[in-house]
């Protein structure tokens, strides 16, 4: 247990600090705005992603002051790895979503393939859906539409805080931090 604190604090002060908590309370501010001008009329149904989701869900929500329901989804293909594998799906949405608009929130659009995956689960099931993310990665081949809402956007790099982990770990460390040398 000893090596694995080392090794988070470690990564932690060696990090780069690409967004201050104070920029990205900025960011969260503005997403909120773009939501609430399209959603707002709409009651939509939030779908919060587990795990990563719950920092950008929790930090959106009283921002979003008008009708709405949450539920949560939960589909993970990084497992407190630095690299992406295989989709596993933990957990489907228990409101149903026929005729919904809906609203994905998730922390982080890297490769692309696990919001390409809920969006199309979500209009499978007969919803409009929408898709929010706190950062969009800048990178060239990417699965999926771009995200509807994004807060900000980094270069291609392993990113922590804010909902996103090292090692399951520093999800919440309060701003947006690039793993040195990933
Ligand atoms: O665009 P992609 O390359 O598919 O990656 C993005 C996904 O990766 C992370 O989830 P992860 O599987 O790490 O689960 P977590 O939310 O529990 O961290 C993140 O929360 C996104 O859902
Ligand atoms: N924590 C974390 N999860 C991710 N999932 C996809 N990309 C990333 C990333 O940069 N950081």
């Amino acid at each position: 247990m000893g090596n694995i604190l080392e090794e988070i604090q470690s990564v932690y002060s060696e990090a780069d600090r690409l967004y201050t908590q104070t920029q990205v309370e900025a960011a969260l501010d503005q997403l909120a705005e773009e939501i609430t001008a399209k959603l707002s009329t709409q009651n939509p149904l939030l779908l919060c992603c587990m795990v990563g989701g719950i920092i950008p869900c929790g930090c959106l929500l009283p921002r979003l002051d008008f009708p709405l329901q949450l539920d949560y989804i939960h589909v993970t293909r990084y497992q407190g790895n630095t690299a992406g594998g295989t989709l596993r799906w933990l957990r489907k949405p228990i409101i149903p979503l026929q005729d919904r608009v809906v609203l994905v929130v998730d922390d982080i659009l890297d490769e692309g393939h696990t919001l390409a995956a809920i969006m199309e689960y979500c209009r499978g099931a007969g919803a409009t859906a929408y898709s929010a993310v706190l950062v969009d990665k800048v990178r060239d081949h990417k699965q999926g539409s771009p995200a509807d809402f994004v807060g900000l956007k980094t270069g291609n790099r392993y990113l922590f805080g804010y909902g996103m982990d090292y090692k399951e770990y520093l999800r919440n460390a309060p701003g947006i931090y690039a793993v040195k040398g990933l």
